[in-house]
């Protein structure tokens, strides 16, 4: 066992020195010139007790004679060597042989002296050996403590959770701890020599290059900027750093040596760590994503909508130029949700989003602004016709069923849309008016689209005294039907007249139903106005007829909410039967969305009506649904041509060939057809033309009071020759 006393060493205290000779006189005088000099002496009378003391003191010099009986002085060597290697020896010798010198230098003796030893020479020996060795050990002691420092350093610089770097002036790598090899999966040995433009994602080049060369970064003022670096082996994949760096002083750092890891530092100009703020960033990025988006559908929310809306209508300000801002709400959905559950619901909104999105340029903004209702920003519209088309669009995307797991079903979208600027100059107002404009298609039938006006929106106050008015009105009966007459294209003759509203208003003179429809049909007034209009309209048709028009049909027509009404069937019921009017004398007109709002309910209504002999009228066909599949399901009598593609045939644009198509498919299904808005002879020609049944329009005259009428039924030629020629 190595003796575990502390080596007191010559520079801190006396040498300790172990004389062995078996001569013990020799021994003892050897012992005493070197104790005068201070060494701490300790004697071995031959080589068996000197290796006894070598396994228990520690000694920094041995002075060995060789000759010894039973353990000489080699096998002392050996186990001195083995047992205490930093233990110097000299040889104190009679042997002068070359060999036996050289045996001993050989095994190890730092020295040889010969006996009979001159004190002098032999003191200056011990002293030179035990210099040396001291020196020796400050030495190792100090290459040791240096090793201990690196490794140190070596171990805090590669466990640090940063990369750290060093740069040269260039900026390539001269240093790189290992950390980039598990950040980024680079090898230190692969970087070092590099630029570290190399490592940087494209977007942040610049900024990363330029943040180096900045003027004013010491190590003072480092700069501090967060960029991404490219992993390896993958060009696309990259991580957040938050990167410091800063110019290396040349007095902090002398180094020109090697040091382990990447590099060894030479020509150091740039010191900098490297903190990976990935995930940092990504929980940013998902909290900001959060705060501006709707999770289910991933769109952005009301508030990035806003946001985005107020910047384009910066930039159509400037520009004077359009925006349009759509404001969508799904048809149908509450009763899927209801039926279906919230799940399935969810997976709809969700398809419903991927459809639209397919209909939408770069640059528009499509957000669920909550529930079922989606807002849609168009910022670089020309006009009316630009928002037509994607309105379109957007309907025409959703009509295709959807496949919610086993289930097929359909959703509509009634769309308003509200222009900047004439729909108004602020973010609010377009989304309120584009908000109005679509409450108006819902009210109208859904499934469609409408341009915000401003008699949508009449203010509060002056919605209130017309709301006020109007329930006044309907108690005072102030409210007119007057008929517009529906002509047999064939025989000029009137066989039938359209009952319109109109409102003798006490001061405002007579108001037309753009005036008041929306507001009657927002407050649920339009019940009301209807069993007004229907009980005046059968009265004065119903004399008509029993004065001999006994063919005269009276068309009126209905609100979408009276037709989804639950009592709807029995109240048209009861109000004919109550007037005596024959059923088989009125005409209702429904637009196509109204069917297909509910398809199924409104066809058993429709059944019951025709049961007792009501005609069922398409009214504006062509501009809906359109959807074919529902008129050979439905008791259709009538299919009315709406005026938009009439009055096409007047600019000759190819909305002219709808007329066409239309009027040959109601022929082909044996329907009645009826075309609005004849204003002009040469519409009248074309529609005669192409066996258009009957035309209405102020080619013919407009809706006119019932005494106007009744001169009208009484000289048919005369009244209505005065109106054409007018
Ligand atoms: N639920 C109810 N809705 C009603 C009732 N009365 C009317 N309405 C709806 O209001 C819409 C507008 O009606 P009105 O202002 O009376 O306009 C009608 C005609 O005056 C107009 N017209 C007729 N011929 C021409 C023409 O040659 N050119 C031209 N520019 N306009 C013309 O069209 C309207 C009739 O259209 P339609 O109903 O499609 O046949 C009206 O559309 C009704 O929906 C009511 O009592 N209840």
């Amino acid at each position: 066992m190595a003796p575990d006393q502390p080596n007191k060493h010559t520079l801190h205290g006396a040498a300790r020195i172990l004389v062995v000779d078996d001569e013990p006189r020799l021994a003892s005088a050897l012992s005493t010139l070197l104790r005068s000099c201070g060494y701490d002496v300790t004697e071995a009378h031959g080589g068996k007790q000197a290796c006894e003391l070598a396994d228990t003191l520690r000694f920094d010099l041995a002075l060995l004679d060789l000759r010894m009986p039973e353990v000489d002085g080699f096998a002392v060597m050996s186990h001195l060597n083995s047992r205490q290697p930093e233990c110097a020896i000299i040889v104190i010798s009679g042997e002068s042989s070359f060999t036996a010198v050289s045996r001993a230098l050989r095994r190890g003796a730092l020295d040889y002296v010969r006996k009979p030893f001159d004190p002098e020479e032999l003191i200056a020996t011990v002293k030179g050996v035990i210099g040396k060795q001291s020196l020796l050990k400050a030495h190792e002691d100090i290459q040791v403590r240096l090793e201990k420092s690196e490794a140190l350093h070596r171990y805090i610089v590669n466990s640090s959770p940063d990369i750290v770097f060093m740069l040269d002036a260039k900026g390539h790598f001269c240093f790189i701890n290992s950390k980039v090899e598990s950040l980024l999966g680079y090898k230190p040995a692969e970087l070092c020599g590099k630029h570290f433009r190399n490592i940087l994602d494209e977007r942040d080049l610049a900024r990363g290059v330029y943040a180096l060369n900045a003027p004013d970064i010491s190590a003072d003022n480092p700069r501090t900027l967060e960029i991404r670096l490219k992993t390896r082996g993958s060009r696309r994949a990259t991580r957040h750093f938050e990167i410091t760096a800063f110019p290396i002083s040349p007095q902090a750092w002398t180094h020109n040596g090697s040091t382990n890891g990447g590099g060894n530092g030479q020509n150091a100009s740039y010191y900098g760590t490297a903190r990976d703020v990935t995930e940092r960033k990504e929980a940013e990025a998902f909290i900001n994503f959060q705060a501006y988006h709707d999770l289910l559908t991933r769109l952005p929310n009301r508030a990035l909508f806003k946001d985005r809306l107020e910047l384009a209508i910066t930039h159509a300000r400037r520009g004077h130029q359009k925006l349009a801002v759509m404001f969508l709400d799904l048809d149908r959905f509450k009763i899927i949700n209801d039926t279906l559950g919230h799940a399935m619901g969810d997976r709809l909104l969700q398809a419903v989003t991927q459809r639209l999105e397919g209909c939408l340029r770069k640059g528009d903004t499509l957000s669920r602004f909550g529930g079922d209702e989606f807002t849609l920003l168009l910022p670089s519209v020309h006009g009316h016709e630009d928002a037509s088309q994607i309105a379109r669009k957007l309907i025409k995307t959703l009509k295709a069923p959807f496949l919610l797991g086993e289930h097929e079903v359909y959703v509509g979208v009634s769309i308003g849309i509200a222009i900047y600027p004439e729909a108004g100059c602020s973010m609010d107002q377009l989304i309120q008016n584009a908000d109005i404009a679509m409450y108006h298609v819902k009210a109208r039938g859904k499934d469609s689209y409408r341009f915000y006006s401003e008699s949508m929106s009449i203010d509060s106050t002056h919605r209130l005294l017309l709301e006020r008015d109007l329930r006044i009105a309907l108690e005072k009966k102030e409210l007119r039907v007057f008929y517009q007459p529906q002509v047999c294209a064939r025989t000029d003759q009137i066989v039938g007249l359209e009952a319109l509203v109109r409102w003798q208003h006490p001061e405002r003179g007579l108001l037309y139903p753009r005036d008041f429809l929306s507001l009657a049909e927002e407050t649920k007034l339009i019940g009301l106005l209807s069993e007004q209009v229907l009980d005046q309209a059968c009265r004065d048709v119903g004399q008509w007829i029993r004065a001999g028009h006994k063919d005269l049909r009276l068309a009126v027509n209905l609100s979408p909410i009276e037709v989804e009404h639950p009592r709807f069937v029995e109240t048209l019921i009861e109000r004919v039967n109550a007037n005596r009017f024959p059923p088989a004398n009125l005409e209702i007109e429904i637009t196509e969305n109204v069917i297909m709002n509910d398809l199924e309910q409104i066809s058993q209504k429709l059944r019951e009506l025709a049961n007792i002999g009501v005609r069922i009228a398409i009214d504006d066909f062509g501009t809906g649904y359109s959807s074919l599949n529902y008129l050979h399901r439905l008791p259709i009598h009538t299919l009315k041509v709406d005026q938009s593609f009439v009055k096409a045939i007047r600019s000759g644009v190819d909305d002219a060939c709808i007329v066409n198509a239309i009027v040959a498919m109601a022929h082909g299904l044996k329907l009645e057809i009826v075309a609005e808005g004849v204003e002009t002879e040469k519409q009248l020609d074309y529609l005669r033309a192409l066996g258009c049944h009957q035309v209405q329009g102020f080619f013919y005259g407009p809706a006119q009071p019932a005494a106007e009428i009744s001169k009208l039924l009484t000289h048919p030629k005369t009244e209505m020759a005065a109106t054409a020629s007018s």
